[in-house]
């Protein structure tokens, strides 16, 4: 896989070269500022300020169905399955590649080893396979934030600690605030996982207000220990860690006021999917340097096009297994097909951001430096 071709050589050659072993660029901290976090601040500052404001009325909204799945549907189309459906080009971009056949079928056989297992464990345990799901997306989400942290060039997360805490800290937030605050509608989503495959969660102890409050307060030591942690590697009033400090709270307050569906739903397109956008632009020549000549548009435009197949692809292929499943069309039931699905698509895709952290010198063996 050494082939490079024309431009991109040079570019892809720079984009290596600051992604691994040096600090972010100008033109990389103000995409990921302009792009990947100003809108997810917005965008979740906003929904939690409504969600808390009519809480404190003490008026409880039944919100139509509709409403409730439609952040989950949108992100069918919308970012968040779009996301993951440049991988098959973004290993070889980062290290500084142009993606040739061979990249393409590396990427492709990785998804069909690693989705082919996942998929057959979900039919084998369900329960297990739930479990899982919800910690590799803590994992996941964790390690995409902890990217974007060091991308706008913060500096209080040198250390191993600091940064297991951070991954910790951040993935916690979209997983486990929810089961604290909403263990019902927790509950419900996640048995409609399993009775796809004819199972029930059975007793659940995790669901009990004990292993709830025990679960909440460590989480919040864990959470005050790392926002500290970070405080002491830096002088006081540092803008980087501020920003941390404040997004942790904002995502407290969101996950803790907003109801799960719709908090998740509206979190993984306008959060975790931006930030990895914004990174996607970084490793693509051409959408770096419209996003460097302050075209954001068209580098989002690049990133699209690009995902653009695999989306549909995906699309056809969800479609078509709930047709050959036969389930039925209740939203909570197709929400969780759509769910299982991405569960599945997940496995590679931390696998393939692994790599892209291993090249870049970034993740929990980072910061890049
Ligand atoms: C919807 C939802 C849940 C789980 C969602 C998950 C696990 C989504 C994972 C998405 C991924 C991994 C996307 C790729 O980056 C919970 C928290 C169980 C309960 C509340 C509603
Ligand atoms: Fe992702």
């Amino acid at each position: 896989m050494s082939d490079t071709a024309g431009g991109e050589e040079s570019a892809g050659a720079r984009t290596a070269a600051a992604t691994a072993g040096s600090a972010p660029k100008p033109s990389a901290r103000r995409v990921m500022f302009v792009v990947g976090c100003r809108p997810g601040w917005f965008v979740l500052g906003a929904l939690a300020a409504v969600a808390a404001t009519v809480g404190a009325l003490g008026v409880d909204p039944a919100l139509p169905a509709w409403v409730r799945y439609a952040p989950l549907a949108a992100s069918a189309l919308v970012v968040g399955l779009p996301h993951g459906a440049v991988d098959h080009l973004a290993p070889a971009r980062t290290a500084g590649r142009t993606p040739t056949p061979r990249w393409l079928l590396a990427v492709g056989i990785g998804y069909l080893v690693l989705g082919g297992a996942y998929a057959a464990l979900w039919a084998l345990a369900p329960v297990a396979s739930a479990a899982l799901f919800v910690g590799l997306t803590w994992l996941h989400w964790g390690q995409g934030d902890l990217y974007a942290l060091d991308s706008i060039g913060s500096r209080h997360l040198e250390g191993a600690g600091v940064r297991l805490g951070t991954v910790l800290v951040r993935g916690g937030l979209p997983m486990l605030v929810p089961l604290l605050r909403f263990p019902d509608r927790y509950r419900q989503v996640v048995d409609a996982w399993v009775a796809l495959f004819g199972r029930e969660l059975g007793s659940a102890w995790i669901f009990t207000p004990g292993a709830r409050g025990a679960l909440g307060a460590a989480f919040a030591v864990v959470t005050v220990a790392t926002v500290l942690a970070g405080r002491r590697r830096v002088s006081a009033g540092d803008a980087g860690w501020r920003r941390d400090a404040a997004e942790t709270l904002l995502l407290w307050v969101y996950f803790l006021v907003v109801p799960p569906l719709v908090a998740v739903g509206v979190y993984f397109c306008a959060w975790h999917s931006l930030r990895h956008v914004a990174r996607l632009v970084e490793v693509d020549p051409a959408a770096r340097r419209a996003a460097a000549d302050g075209d954001e548009l068209a580098a989002l435009a690049r990133v699209g096009r690009d995902a653009l197949p695999l989306t549909a692809v995906s699309i056809a292929l969800l479609a078509a297994v709930a047709l050959v499943a036969g389930v039925d069309t209740a939203p909570a039931t197709l929400a969780a097909l759509y769910l299982v699905f991405i569960a599945v698509l997940t496995l590679p895709h931390v696998a393939v951001v692994a790599w892209m952290d291993r090249v870049q010198g970034a993740g929990l063996a980072g910061p890049p430096s």
